[in-house]
C-alpha cells in the first residue's frame, strides 16, 4: 500500500537486521507512525494493545516475536515460554496459534545456535507468504465483482459492505476481504465501499477508510446499525468481510456485528461472503460454538477517542455514570448465513465438503 507516495508493508525486519517495525495502529487514521519492536515483551506488548491487529498480523508478528526472544535466549525451555506468551495476547484468531506453530515446527530441530536466525527467515517467508496469499484471494473475489458489474448500468459502481478492518492493515498487504476491491479498483471495475464503523473501537473508521481513501476507492463510512436499511433498500450489491477463525464446518468468527449483517444478508438476498487464508481454518473445532470469544475491557465502550479541532486526540465519556458494559470483542455467523468462503485456492461453500474440496490434504484430519 502507499502512504504519501511510499509503498508500505505493515511489518518489516529493520537494516540492522535486530528488530521490526511496525505501523502503530492505535496512532490512525490521525498519525501514520512506525514503532521498532526490539524484544519479545515490546512484540507481546503490540499485539495486546492492538498496535498491530487483524488475524493475519498478528500471527506475522508473533513469528518475528519469537525471533526476537532467541536472539536472547535460545534455549528450549526459552522457546516454549516464548510462544506461550505470545499465544496468551488475543484468544480469539487462530492466524496467532497457527504462525507460533509453524515456527515451534522449523525451529525445534534446529541446535540453538542457529534458531534466532533461522527464525527471522522464517517470519520473513511467512511475511512474503501472506502478501502472496492475500493477492490470490483477490484475484478469485474480483471475479465475484466482476459478474456483478456485468448486470449493473455502465458507470454504476458495485456498492460492496464491509465490517471493521480485514484491509492492508490486517494483513501485510492487500488485506483478506479489501482485496478483491482493490483488484476491481485497479482494473477499473467501479466500485464503492459502505464501511461500517465497527464500534467500540471502530476499525471501520479509523483503519478501512484510512487505507481505502490512501488507494483512491470511493466509499462512504456508516454507522453499524445502517446496513439492514441500505440492504433493504437495494444499495448494497455484495458484502465480504473477514474472519478470525473459520471451523471445519465453515461457521465463521469476525468482528461483533459481523452476524448481525449476514443475518440482514440472509433476509434480503444479498450475498454474504468471507475472505480468509488457509491459516484462519481451525481444523479441530467441528464447529464455531467452540471458537472462544475475546472479552474486552468496559472502556471501549463506555469512553470514545476522537480529534479535537486543534488536533489533540481526546477521550470523551458517552455512557451515563456508573453503567456497567460488556464488550465481546468477536461473534460467531453460522455456515448457512455465509454465501461462500473466498481463498487463496478459490471459492469454497461454507461447509464441511466445501472445505474438504478445496483442501483435500486435510480431509482426514478435520474434526
Ligand atoms: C484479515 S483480518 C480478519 C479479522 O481479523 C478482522 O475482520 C477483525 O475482526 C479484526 O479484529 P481486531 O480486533 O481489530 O483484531
Amino acid at each position: 500500500m502507499k502512504i504519501d507516495g511510499v509503498l508500505y508493508r505493515t511489518i518489516w525486519p529493520s537494516d540492522d537486521g535486530a528488530s521490526v517495525v511496525i505501523v502503530d495502529q492505535t496512532r490512525l487514521p490521525h498519525r501514520f507512525e512506525t514503532v521498532t519492536l526490539g524484544t519479545l515483551e515490546e512484540a507481546a506488548h503490540a499485539i495486546r494493545v492492538m498496535q498491530v491487529r487483524g488475524a493475519p498480523l498478528i500471527g506475522v508478528t508473533a513469528a518475528y516475536g519469537l525471533a526476537l526472544a532467541l536472539v536472547r535466549d535460545a534455549s528450549d525451555a526459552a522457546l516454549a515460554q516464548a510462544i506461550e506468551l505470545l499465544a496468551g495476547q488475543r484468544p480469539t484468531a487462530i492466524n496467532l496459534r497457527w504462525a507460533l506453530e509453524e515456527m515451534r515446527s522449523v525451529l525445534q530441530p534446529q541446535p540453538p545456535g542457529d534458531r534466532a536466525c533461522r527464525a527471522f527467515a522464517k517470519a520473513a517467508e511467512m511475511a512474503d507468504e501472506d502478501v502472496e496469499t492475500c493477492r490470490r484471494i483477490g484475484g478469485h473475489g474480483l471475479k465475484l465483482i466482476e459478474e456483478i458489474a456485468k448486470t449493473k448500468p455502465a458507470g454504476e459502481p458495485v456498492n460492496i459492505l464491509t465490517h471493521c478492518n480485514a484491509g492492508w492493515l490486517a494483513c501485510v498487504d492487500w488485506g483478506t476481504a479489501t482485496s478483491p476491491i482493490y483488484h476491481a479498483h485497479d482494473a477499473g471495475i467501479p466500485v464503492h465501499v459502505w464501511v461500517d464503523e465497527t464500534r467500540p473501537r471502530n476499525q471501520g473508521a479509523a483503519l478501512t477508510a484510512f487505507e481505502l481513501g490512501a488507494h483512491g476507492v470511493p466509499h462512504t463510512l456508516i454507522v453499524d446499525n445502517a446496513g439492514g436499511h441500505l440492504m433493504q433498500h437495494g444499495k448494497v450489491d455484495l458484502c465480504i468481510v473477514g474472519t478470525d477463525r473459520v471451523a471445519a464446518n465453515g461457521d465463521v468468527a469476525n468482528k461483533i456485528g459481523t452476524y448481525l449483517k449476514a443475518l440482514a444478508a440472509h433476509d434480503t438476498g444479498v450475498p454474504f461472503y468471507v475472505a480468509l487464508p488457509y491459516s484462519t481454518i481451525d481444523w479441530t473445532l467441528s464447529s464455531g460454538r467452540d471458537i472462544p470469544i475475546e472479552e474486552r475491557g468496559a472502556d471501549e465502550v463506555l469512553v470514545m477517542q476522537g480529534r479535537t479541532a486543534d488536533g489533540t486526540v481526546a477521550e470523551v465519556e458517552i455512557a451515563a455514570p456508573g453503567s456497567p458494559a460488556a464488550n465481546p470483542a468477536f461473534d460467531v455467523t453460522p455456515a448457512r448465513l455465509v454465501t461462500g468462503l473466498i481463498t487463496e485456492r478459490g471459492i469454497a461453500l461454507a461447509s464441511r465438503e466445501g472445505l474438504a474440496a478445496l483442501y483435500p490434504e486435510r480431509r482426514e484430519s478435520a474434526a
